[in-house]
Order: structure tokens, then C-alpha cells, then sequence
């Protein structure tokens, strides 16, 4: 039975502000969380905040916020972290074993905006020291879904649904009626190729790629979307979040992204969330929860949209998406791998080594080699890890030799 990851009433009334930890608060999601904590200042507090190379940047969100402490993961970056911070009062260190203990520092809520499996040991150290989660970061459960909640279930802890379509679903789902859903809807801009032939794509750039119809993103998630393999992602996202098996899981290209997922009950009726293509709005919706809050975001102007367009995706074009159902079906292995090989292919595109078509291509080798070897899914965290591990070396096997026939 389909349920939710954090039942209403389950956190206490706000006493006093939210103490908040900000996990790559440089990136896309990072800097709309600091917008939406700037604009409450008397409802949140910052503990931390971290990032990797981009000390400055970080150093200003530290001090604009009042945080306690700021990180960067790459030791190179420590020393203009410090001279960036300096008379400022606030704690630096760095180190991906520093972001870590960040993580671990008391908080009531830390946002997940790291990018990439690289997120998972942080993430799992906030779980494990007892913080709600709001989980923009999908990777952590695509790459060790089950672990990762049953972690969260141990410490008794929240996962609250950041990424936009399963905020949607997460405030369109009936706590109480979780049995009579018959399906959750997960919407898809579609990308910029929505419309593009095979060949078109076959020679497409990374610019061209990074280029987002509707949102603002970071470059990962960006590829993701043009390949589809991000709804692919959210698909298995949601399998974890919602309990929802394959088959009760939808995609819908809807290329306004002003839909961003639907509930469908079995009287019938269907339950949406709309609002403008801005990730303040499901932020600040996770920051407040069970609360809302008032914030100065883009508010939906319908008649400015005009008109509302759905249309079923084309694996033929997009394959990626199939091949994040099949992982799914496949098991926790395949997921891990899926997540893995995907994160090299994308770097492989983005550094020119690949073309745009390769990335699938990749994450298809890199599945059937996993097969071929039988590996199980990971017991632990370690094993997943090593998984992953192993996933990155074929997928760049893969792409190397994909960069042999490019070039
Ligand atoms: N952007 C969006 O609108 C949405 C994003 N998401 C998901 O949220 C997550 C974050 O995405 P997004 O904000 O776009 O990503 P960005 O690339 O914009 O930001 C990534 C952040 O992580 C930091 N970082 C990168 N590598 C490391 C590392 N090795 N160790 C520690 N920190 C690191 C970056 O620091 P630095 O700046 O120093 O490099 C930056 O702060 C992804 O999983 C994405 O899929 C989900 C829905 C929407
Ligand atoms: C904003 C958000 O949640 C992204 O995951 C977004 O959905 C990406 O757009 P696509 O629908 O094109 O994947
Ligand atoms: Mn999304």
C-alpha cells in the first residue's frame, strides 16, 4: 500500500525557531533554501553550511544567514574559506570527513542539495544524529533507497520530499487514504529535445543540453532532464518515498512544468499540485511543515499559462526512462548501478568525451555488466558503496570506449 514519508501532526508544533544545516548551500537548491531561511529570520536559525570549491560564495551565504560554521568539502578551498570568513566569528574547516560532522551537527532540519551519490554519507550522519531531512539530493535513494529510509526509520526521522514532483505528490497524498490510491502521476517538462529527432539530438552540445525549458538547475540535474533519465530518477524516488511499486508509478510530459504531480484516488478523483516552475515554493513548504509559511516567490498566473498540455513520453527518443523502470524491476542492485554509471556518463558528456545518445548507452552497458556479474544488492551502506564503486569503473569503460568510436 502506497504511503507517506512523514504523516501530518507527526512533528511538534514550531517552538522557537528551526535550527537548519544548509548541505550544499552554493549550488541551485542550496541558494533558494538560504533565499527562503533570509526571509524568516525569525522562524529559522543556521547552523551550517557547506559547499566544495566555492569558498567565497559560501562565505557569503555563511555570514548573510549568521551561521555557526561553513565547510567546504575540497581542502584546496580551506584557505580563502578562512580569509573569506575573517572578523566574521564564524567557524571553517574542510574536508569531505568535516561536511560530514557538519551534517552531524544538532539541527531540526537539514536540507539535502548535495549532488550525486557524494551525498550520501552527509546525509545519512544528519539521519543518524537525529534531523528531519529535506531531501532534494534523489541520488541517496536511487543509489540505497531501502538503507537510506530504514536509517531514517531507526532514528525517527522525517523525509520530506523537496524534489518538485514528489512535494507535489507529498502534499496532494490523503494520509488516511493511502489505501485508495490507484496511482501517483509524476509530471515531466519533457526537456529541451521534447521535440527533437533522433539525428538532432545525435549532435547535440552540452549547452544545448543545459538548456532548461522552464527551470534553473544545477548542470547534473539539467542533463538528466534532457535524457529523461531525471524522471527515470523520480521514478524511483517515488518507489522509496511513497511505497508505490513500478505499476502504480506515471510519468506525463506536461511541458508547462505548472503540474507538477497528481494523486489519482480509486472514486476516481485526482488530487494536484500546481504552482510556479520556482523550487522556493516546495523549500519552503519542507522548511515550514506541518506550517506554511509566507514567502515572496512567483505565484501561478493560470490565464498568463493559457493552456495545459500532457502527452505520454517516447521511450524510443528518450530511452532512459525505460532503463530507470527496468532498474527498478530488476532490484537494488540495478538501481545502485543505474545511479552510478549515470553520474559518470553525464560528466562524460559534459566534459566532450561522450555524445549525447552515449549517456544511455552507458548506463545500458553498465547494467548488463553488473548482470553479467551477478552482484547482489548491497546489505549495507559499505556494500552499496562498493557497488557504486564498481558501477563507476564499468561506466567508464563503457565511455571510454564510446569516446573511441566518437572520436
Ligand atoms: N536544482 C534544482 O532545481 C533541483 C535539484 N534537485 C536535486 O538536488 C540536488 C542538488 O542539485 P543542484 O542544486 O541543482 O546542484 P548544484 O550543482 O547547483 O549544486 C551542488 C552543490 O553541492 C556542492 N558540491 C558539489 N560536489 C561536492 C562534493 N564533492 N562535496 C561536497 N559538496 C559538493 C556544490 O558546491 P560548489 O558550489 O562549491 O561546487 C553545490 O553547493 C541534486 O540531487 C538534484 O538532482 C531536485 C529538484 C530540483
Ligand atoms: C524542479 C525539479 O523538480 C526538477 O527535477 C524538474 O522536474 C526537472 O525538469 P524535468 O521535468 O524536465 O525533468
Ligand atoms: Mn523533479
Amino acid at each position: 500500500m502506497v504511503s507517506t514519508p512523514a504523516p501530518r501532526g507527526a512533528r511538534a508544533a514550531r517552538s522557537g525557531p528551526r535550527r537548519i544545516t544548509l548541505l550544499g548551500a552554493t549550488g541551485s537548491i542550496g541558494r533558494s533554501a538560504a533565499d527562503i531561511v533570509q526571509q524568516q529570520p525569525e522562524r529559522f536559525v543556521v547552523e551550517a553550511v557547506t559547499a566544495n570549491g566555492n569558498a567565497e560564495a559560501l562565505a557569503e551565504t555563511a555570514k548573510s544567514l549568521g551561521a555557526r560554521l561553513a565547510v567546504v568539502a575540497d581542502p584546496a578551498a580551506y584557505d580563502d574559506l578562512v580569509a573569506a570568513l575573517a572578523g566574521s566569528g564564524i567557524e571553517a574547516a574542510a574536508g569531505a570527513a568535516a561536511v560530514v560532522e557538519a551534517a552531524a551537527r544538532p539541527a531540526d532540519l537539514v536540507v539535502a542539495g548535495l549532488v550525486g551519490s557524494i551525498g550520501l554519507a552527509p546525509t545519512l550522519a544528519a539521519i543518524e544524529a537525529g534531523a528531519d531531512i529535506a531531501l532534494a539530493n534523489k541520488e541517496c535513494l536511487v543509489c540505497a533507497g531501502g538503507l537510506f529510509l530504514a536509517a531514517a526509520e531507526r532514528a525517527g526521522v522525517h523525509i520530506l520530499p523537496v524534489d518538485s514532483e514528489h512535494n507535489a505528490v507529498f502534499q496532494a497524498l490523503d494520509a488516511e487514504n493511502c489505501g485508495a490510491v490507484e496511482r501517483i502521476v509524476l509530471t515531466a517538462s519533457g526537456g529541451p529535445f521534447r521535440t527533437w529527432t533522433h539525428e538532432q539530438m545525435r549532435r547535440a552540445t552540452a549547452a544545448e543540453a543545459l538548456r532548461h525549458p522552464n527551470w534553473s538547475m544545477g548542470r547534473k540535474i539539467s542533463i538528466d532532464s534532457a535524457t529523461l533519465m531525471n524522471k527515470g530518477l523520480e521514478v524511483i524516488e517515488a518507489h522509496h518515498l511513497f511505497a508505490a511499486p513500478a505499476e502504480q508509478l506515471e510519468v506525463l510530459v506536461h511541458p508547462q512544468s505548472v503540474v507538477h504531480g497528481m494523486v489519482v484516488y480509486a472514486d476516481g478523483s485526482v488530487v494536484a499540485q500546481l504552482g510556479a516552475a520556482d523550487m522556493r515554493i516546495p523549500i519552503a513548504h519542507c522548511l515550514a511543515w506541518p506550517e506554511r509559511v509566507a514567502v515572496a516567490t512567483p505565484r501561478l498566473d493560470l490565464t498568463a499559462v493559457g493552456t495545459l498540455t500532457f502527452e505520454k513520453p517516447d521511450s524510443d527518443r528518450f530511452p532512459s526512462l525505460a532503463l530507470a523502470y527496468e532498474a527498478l524491476r530488476a532490484g537494488d542492485w540495478a538501481t545502485t548501478v543505474l545511479n552510478a554509471a549515470n553520474e559518470v556518463a553525464v560528466e562524460a558528456f559534459l566534459d566532450g568525451a561522450i555524445g549525447f545518445l552515449d549517456i544511455a548507452s552507458v548506463v545500458r552497458d553498465g547494467l548488463d555488466r553488473a548482470a553479467g556479474a551477478r552482484v547482489e544488492n548491497g546489505a549495507t551502506i559499505a556494500d552499496t558503496l562498493a557497488l557504486d564503486a564498481a558501477a563507476r569503473r564499468y561506466a567508464a569503460e563503457a565511455a571510454r570506449r564510446r569516446t573511441v568510436l566518437v572520436g
